[in-house]
């Protein structure tokens, strides 16, 4: 075939390395700076991560003869019919982001972000440390129950297009979740499969699992990167279509982008050589971004790509927290670019592009918990930081808002395409169990549940005609020539007018956005200067309440002793008066007691008196007949 290039076809079946062999050194892309403008028929210039180029790296060496689009390893390609190429991946179309394959104008309408649920089981640690589990998932229900009521509230529940509970296995995840959008990249359209959740949740194991080494039988805890690759080489083999492919594989920490796959001479320039050169992010006039000296590597096999995930895995930044031995703290996307050849029932040969991203961002976590300090808090700040702005772009895009706020982080810049844009995209949400992460959970459950209400727009990548892209290949080459000569020359730079032309739309935007922070600054220095005076008008407010306050301290102290004394007083008082009463109720009882006493005396004395009275009469009757007595008898008797 015409489009087979004979210098970097790969060597026939017989000659390839056997499955068992180490994978050959991938091919690199050679070039040589500036950079070139974003490959319109690809769809490179559209914004976000899809919407990645790539420059050159300088180091490289430069590439000498023609530019070749296909580097299918097999030379006894068959031509693919476009209809078989359709029949072929009709087979797993059912699951999240299937649709139909047929033209591109049925498939111009909208659709959800895809967010699945995946909770991991509790650790062997945690387990033995008997933590309680409070979630539970109905995978067949597709609910999430978070058990709110083991602190005395309501459960909360959130529905999902597909929820993983702990048992399920990573082949489940990647077969319902993953395998319907890879089979829609190889039909054109740019896919984003992106983890997210708490630190220590099963992200990285969701997304690259046990990494394969060599080509041969994925192992059951694969994840979906290896199982993505072995999938598209599968249904391209079988399709014997002919295609080619590279990959990027980029880190964002600290809102830096450093190259995963850069060789590592690129740091002999560097005064700290442990440091990876940064990238930087540009806006390439469209609303979309453009990282430049972004290396993108050829690859021919699973092999090679299993060998470059491995590599850049290994050079991401990690850590030990308290929340996860081999904690992630950056975010990295990996991303598949495929030209496959198709040709129409004309003759005409067209080339199909799609491209998948694989996202891996770092957890949210709790500073708090997760017992970062210094470094470490620092950079869960930063993390915290572009998570946040995620957020609010989830809200933003599921309120309908007029200002979706792209452009405050990093990450939302690079995730544009991929959140309200024209890919298609499926979020893998991940929790854990463990009640003491409940709080972290809820966010995380809060925060996909929100996201399966962003409506994208998935549009199918224009095909493009082989010999369009030969020229466009040729004019790319031509201008890299054309770079290389002036900087032998030491010429100064070569700037291409495409490029220049980016720069130019690169620099005004630049330039409004500094207007327009200016401005804001202004507006904030005003509010600053308002709520200042307020602040001084509150503050001397507030002198003064203390002062009277410390007035009234004093007064309610005397008060308060006074009332003591008053109350010992009282006391006093009642007590005397109790005495008083005693005194009185006794004196009482014995005047009472002296009457009766009276009474009865008196009585006495009547009696006594009558008794006498008698006498009296007795003796005087009995006197009678002596009488007269003498004087002094009767002075007695008297
Ligand atoms: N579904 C699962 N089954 C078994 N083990 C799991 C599962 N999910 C996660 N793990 C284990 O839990 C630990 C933490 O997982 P991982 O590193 O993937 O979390 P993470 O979310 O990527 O964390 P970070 O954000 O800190 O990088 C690892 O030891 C991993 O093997």
């Amino acid at each position: 075939s015409k489009f087979q290039n004979t210098r970097k076809r790969r060597p026939p079946s017989s000659s390839r390395p056997s499955p068992k062999s180490p994978s050959r050194i991938p091919q690199r892309s050679r070039g040589f700076r500036p950079n070139p403008p974003p490959d319109p028929s690809s769809g490179v210039a559209l914004g976000g991560v899809a919407g990645m180029a790539h420059t050159p790296n300088p180091s490289r060496r430069s590439w000498v003869g023609p530019p070749t689009p296909f580097l299918t390893p097999r030379p006894e390609r068959r031509e693919l019919r476009w209809a078989e190429a359709g029949s072929h991946s009709s087979v797993r179309r059912s699951g999240v982001g299937a649709c139909s394959i047929n033209g591109s104008n049925d498939r111009d309408r909208e659709a959800n972000v895809q967010v699945v649920l995946r909770c991991r089981p509790l650790s062997v640690e945690e387990q033995k440390a008997n933590v309680q589990s409070a979630v539970s998932c109905n995978d067949t229900k597709r609910e999430v129950t978070v058990l709110n009521s083991l602190f005395k509230q309501a459960d909360k529940t959130f529905t999902f297009d597909t929820v993983f509970g702990p048992k399920s296995q990573q082949r489940a995840i990647y077969d319902h979740a993953v395998a319907p959008i890879v089979d829609d990249v190889l039909e054109g359209y740019n896919c984003t499969v992106f983890a997210f959740g708490q630190t220590g949740t099963g992200k990285t194991y969701t997304m690259e699992g046990e990494m394969m080494q060599q080509v041969g039988e994925l192992p059951t805890s694969a994840g979906v990167m290896p199982r993505a690759v072995r999938h598209i080489f599968d249904i391209l083999e079988a399709q014997k279509a002919d295609y080619s492919m590279k990959v990027t594989f980029l880190e964002l920490y600290n809102e830096e982008i450093t190259d995963l796959l850069a060789s590592e001479d690129q740091s002999r320039f560097l005064e700290d050589r442990h440091k990876r050169p940064t990238l930087s992010l540009m806006e390439d006039g469209k609303g979309g971004s453009v990282i430049r000296g972004l290396e993108e590597i050829v690859v021919y096999s699973p092999g090679e790509i299993y060998s470059l995930l491995q590599h850049g895995s290994t050079r991401r930044r990690t850590a030990d927290t308290a929340l996860n031995m081999q904690s992630s703290r950056s975010h990295s996307v990996f991303s598949i670019y495929i030209h496959v050849k198709v040709t129409t029932t004309g003759n005409r040969e067209l080339i199909k592009c799609g491209r998948l991203n694989l996202v891996d961002l770092a957890g949210s976590e709790s500073i708090a918990r997760s017992g970062a300090k210094e470094v470490r808090a620092r950079e869960a700040g930063e993390l915290n930081k572009s998570l946040l702005t995620l957020g609010r772009v989830i809200t933003a895009l599921v309120e309908d808002s007029v200002h979706v706020p792209y452009r405050d982080s990093k990450l939302t810049r690079l995730l544009r395409e991929s959140l309200g844009g024209k890919a298609k995209t499926c979020i893998i949400a991940t929790v854990t169990p463990s009640v003491h992460c409940l709080e972290e959970t809820l966010v995380t459950l809060d925060y996909a549940y929100r996201a399966k209400s962003i409506r994208n727009k998935p549009e199918v990548n224009q095909k493009v005609c082989k010999s369009v892209m030969l020229k466009d290949l040729y004019k790319k080459m031509e201008k890299m020539k054309q770079d290389v000569k002036a900087a032998r020359e030491n010429n100064g730079i070569y700037i291409p007018d495409e490029t220049f032309v980016l720069e130019e739309a690169e620099k005004k935007i630049m330039r409004d956005k500094v207007e327009h922070m200016e401005l804001s600054m202004e507006k904030q220095s005003k509010e600053l200067e308002k709520y200042r005076s307020l602040y001084l008008a509150e503050q001397k407010h507030r002198l003064n309440l203390e002062g009277q306050n410390k007035e009234l301290k004093v007064t309610i102290e005397t008060c308060k002793r006074e009332f003591l004394d008053l109350q010992e007083a009282h006391s006093r008082a009642n007590m005397s008066l109790k005495e008083k009463d005693f005194i009185i109720s006794n004196l009482l009882h014995a005047e009472n007691v002296i009457l009766e006493r009276a009474k009865v005396l008196c009585g006495t004395v009547e009696t006594a008196s009558g008794d006498i009275a008698d006498l009296q009469n007795k003796l005087g009757k009995q006197l009678e007949p002596l009488s007269p007595l003498p004087l002094q008898v009767a002075a007695f008797l008297h």
